[in-house]
């Protein structure tokens, strides 16, 4: 006797859904994906970063993006990028990955892998190599000519911190909540 409760039927049965994903997140997309998601919390008008901090069980550690210290008011400070230096944003804003790194959810980050959106400056290249973080994986290098991104290569190379380009596998990785929500209705 038929079993009701068993997708028998040849013709309903999807290939798709009895074989096994083949376009799922590979590890490096997925942990870049959540470096991404991460700088959609920054308030910066101008460049949202993200980070994001994993271990070598793949497990994710720490997850930062760049904003103004713990309470300073975000309304309080500069947002601008240019004029006198203090009435901008860069003495004052927590880069990415600083706030990745404090925000770590286990006692030490030593041997670990960052994953961020922009190739880190000098000052975040020295909190890398004091954390122990032993390989940085960025996704652009636009500021590459500059002295900081100079002085930060100089660094994580005499440190023996890799550095890496991310070259995504995936194009376009999309969080539809409209077509989620269809789907599951
Ligand atoms: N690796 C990086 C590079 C930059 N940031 C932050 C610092 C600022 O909030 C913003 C850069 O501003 P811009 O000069 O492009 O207006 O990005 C970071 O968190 N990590
Ligand atoms: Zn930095």
């Amino acid at each position: 006797m038929d079993n009701p409760c068993q997708q028998n039927d040849k013709e309903n049965v999807s290939p798709d859904l009895d074989t096994k994903r083949k376009d799922y997140l590979e590890w490096r997309d997925y942990f870049m994906s959540v470096a991404f998601l991460s700088a959609q919390r920054s308030k910066d008008p101008s460049t949202q970063v993200g980070a994001c901090i994993v271990n070598d069980e793949n497990k994710i550690v720490g997850i930062g993006y760049n904003g103004m210290p713990n309470h300073c008011s975000d309304d309080d400070l500069p947002w601008a990028r240019k004029g006198n230096w203090l009435d901008t944003k860069y003495p004052y804003v927590c880069h990415a990955e600083m706030n990745a790194i404090m925000n770590k959810n286990c006692s030490s980050v030593s041997g670990c892998t960052i994953y961020v959106a922009l190739f880190p400056c000098n000052e975040c290249a020295k909190l890398i190599i004091q954390s122990g973080i032993k390989k940085v994986i960025y996704m652009s290098d636009k500021h590459k000519e500059n002295d900081c991104m100079i002085a930060s290569r100089k660094l994580l190379d005499l440190a023996h911190v890799e550095y890496t380009q991310h070259i995504p596998k995936h194009r376009k990785i999309v969080i539809d909540f409209d077509n989620i929500n269809a789907r599951h209705k």
